[in-house]
């Protein structure tokens, strides 16, 4: 594995689940594969489960760690080619990232979606950088249009779970004070689409994802209608991503908040987000604390996701 951005890069997602759980009952078992390896984690934006589970990773593989948060201590880095850099830029992201590749074996990479432009979002302008010039094997942490450490994590801990062969998943919106990415959603409905599960998304008007990702899936405006019978309940906000909206919030509403009410109406639903979660507008306290709550196991199982995609690196290196 040189690459890891997206579902494709992990080929069979049966076979990939079972190394997985393999891994699970023994995660120190590969340590030999880390032996003076380097993994060096760049982050452009805040993280915890992230930043603790996939150093958490290259420690069980024996590898050495290094974290960079690029807005904290590193120079600040000028990140499009072609500008005179004579303002407070201090270096280009052409030289740091070549650089950074000297120091390391294998690089991750956070870089959110920033809004300003979906062309520079959607051609994933920063991680494909670090693809290209770093001379390392690049895995996403989070960058602009998916979230796959997260994805994995979630498909994980749902074959963990599930009591049906083929358990209906729902994606369902929720309302946040702040536009945020659609990273999350879009790598979820990725991964779901790829599974054996029947999938549905679903939000209000106007917050469509990219059929990239979406590929077919059945969305229901009704979220009431769309949470009957659900197995599992995938809770995220995300910012509208169709134009002339994108990167607008375009609802806050409440009604939309995963409550006991609302969870009444599934098959004895599991609980699930990739957290941070703001309580009571995405899901009730309520909700959040109950038994059918697995965001816990969910974050956890992200040392595991990221141990997958690591040990196939150190594997192909
Ligand atoms: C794992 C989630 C990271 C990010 N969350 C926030 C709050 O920015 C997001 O919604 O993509
Ligand atoms: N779910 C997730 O990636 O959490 P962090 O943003 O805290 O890393």
């Amino acid at each position: 594995m040189k690459t890891y951005t997206n579902v494709k890069d992990l080929g069979d997602l049966k076979a990939a689940v079972a190394e997985a759980l393999e891994i699970k009952k023994n995660r120190y078992a590969y340590k030999h594969l880390g032996e003076n390896k380097t993994l060096l984690m760049v982050f452009f934006n805040s993280s915890l489960r992230t930043r603790l589970s996939t150093q958490k990773a290259g420690m069980n593989l024996g590898m050495n760690t290094i974290v960079l948060d690029v807005n904290q201590g590193a120079w600040k880095l000028e990140t499009e080619r072609g500008v005179i850099m004579d303002g407070d830029k201090t270096e280009h992201l052409l030289e740091a990232i070549p650089v950074m590749g000297c120091y390391c074996d294998i690089i991750g990479v956070r870089s959110f979606a920033q809004f300003e432009s979906k062309e520079y979002d959607y051609n994933e302008t920063i991680i494909n950088q670090f693809i290209k010039y770093s001379g390392r094997p690049v895995f996403s942490m989070e960058a602009a249009t998916g979230h796959p450490l997260q994805a994995f994590a979630d498909l994980i801990t749902i074959e963990e779970y599930k009591k049906a062969k083929r358990p209906k998943v729902v994606l369902t919106w929720a309302p946040h004070p702040k536009a945020l990415p659609q990273a999350v959603p879009n790598s979820f409905a990725d991964f779901m689409n790829d599974a054996d599960v029947d999938f549905v998304i679903t939000h209000p008007h106007g917050y469509e994802l990219d059929e990239k990702f979406v590929r077919g899936a059945r969305v229901e405006y009704n979220q009431d209608k769309a949470l009957a019978g659900a197995d599992f309940v995938y809770a995220k906000n995300w910012a509208a991503y169709t134009d002339p909206n994108y990167g607008q919030i375009l609802s806050k509403d409440r009604s939309w908040t995963v409550s006991t009410e609302k969870m009444a109406l599934t098959n004895n639903a599991y609980f699930m987000h990739c957290l941070p979660v703001r309580r009571n507008m995405i899901v009730t306290d309520d909700v959040i604390e109950s038994p059918q709550s697995i965001v816990i196991p969910e974050a956890a199982n992200r040392e595991i996701s990221a141990q997958v995609v690591l040990k196939r690196m150190l594997e192909n290196l």
